[in-house]
């Protein structure tokens, strides 16, 4: 990796280590948001380095081997799915006579809401009519807007270039590429996932994509975690790949009359959203050890984690 590359790299992991640890220090997650909000300075570094980075350093990888882009996977599985029998095959596999009609997915493009998108990576894709929106945009083209505050209503409001409100049951695909991990603490990715339940038409589908350089299995039981908590809503996973640098997930949003309510979690689910590195001591230093809490996995396990962003940014 560049000189360069590694310098961007460690401003990106730096707000999200700086976050966390003033998290631990204060043990509540909306001064510390609204703290993080308010240093402009801090947001547009973060912005315009990872925007540097994705479209300078990864676009090469994703040139050389398609099959390691976390956005050629989202385009292609939202194509399959709405597209080319992907939806009317998981209809085929629901237990229920239900009057699909009533419940098809319509419009001539996909409507996607892009959360966290820094660049708008999905603009390029013809058959998707994309709402990107990010805290601080890399790009005019993309709204403003702070996911975790933005109230769900009736309608999509945008004036100029920010988005005010989201409308309920609009998007027939809510995307979460390399998002939920900026976020400091299980409750405020888990009311994210809640927020994209809403915004979601019935049988539309929850993209989370996820930085991880490791195994697929090393991380398993974090993707277990997630799997079960969103299943409590009504969020069902229904495709799971590993890429070289990424976990990539679909979730599809029940029908109604479909939802699981019978498999309620162990736990709830506003701490089953961890990261590892939740678990991390305050320190600043990458090789602290994590520490075990009361949560059903070990201190290896924990030790071997998620790398915070992909091994690009590993030194
Ligand atoms: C690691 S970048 C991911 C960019 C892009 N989605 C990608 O896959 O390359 C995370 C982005 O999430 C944005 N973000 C963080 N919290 C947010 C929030 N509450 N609402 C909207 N965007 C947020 C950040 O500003 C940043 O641009």
């Amino acid at each position: 990796m560049s000189n360069e590359a590694k310098v961007l790299a460690g401003i990106v992991k730096n707000v999200h280590r700086q976050l966390r640890k003033e998290l631990k220090a204060t043990g509540d997650p909306e001064s510390v948001w609204l703290k993080h909000c308010q240093n402009l300075p801090s947001l547009k570094q973060y912005s315009k380095a990872m925007h540097m980075l994705a479209t300078e350093y990864w676009e090469h990888l994703r040139t050389a081997d398609p099959n390691t882009s976390r956005i050629n996977w989202t385009w292609s599985y939202l194509i399959h799915y709405f597209h080319s029998g992907g939806l009317v095959k998981e209809r085929s596999k629901s237990k229920l006579k239900l009057n699909w009609e009533n419940t098809s997915f319509r419009g001539p493009k996909i409507k996607v809401l892009d959360v966290g998108s820094c660049y708008n990576p999905f603009e390029e894709y013809t058959e998707l009519d994309v709402l990107p929106i990010d805290l601080c945009p890399a790009l005019d083209s993309v709204y403003k807007c702070d996911f975790l505050l933005v109230p769900v209503t009736e309608s999509t409001v945008i004036d100029s270039n920010s988005a005010s409100s989201l409308a309920a049951g609009s998007f027939h695909c809510v995307v979460f590429s390399f998002f939920l991990e900026y976020l400091p603490s299980s409750s405020q990715r888990w009311s994210c996932c809640e927020k994209a339940q809403q915004l979601l038409v019935e049988e539309g589908i929850l993209i989370i994509i996820t930085p991880d350089s490791k195994a697929p299995h090393s991380n398993s039981k974090v993707m277990k975690s997630w799997r079960e908590a969103l299943a409590s809503i009504g969020l069902k996973r229904i495709k799971y790949e590993k890429l070289q640098h990424a976990h990539c997930m679909a979730f599809r949003k029940l029908p109604a009359q479909e939802k699981e309510i019978s498999n309620q979690p162990p736990i709830s689910p506003q701490q089953m959203m961890y990261i590892p590195q939740d678990f991390n001591s305050t320190s600043d230093s990458d090789d602290d050890e994590f520490k075990v809490n009361t949560l059903h996995f070990t201190a290896e396990e924990l030790v071997n984690g998620f790398n915070e962003l992909p091994t690009l940014f590993d030194e």
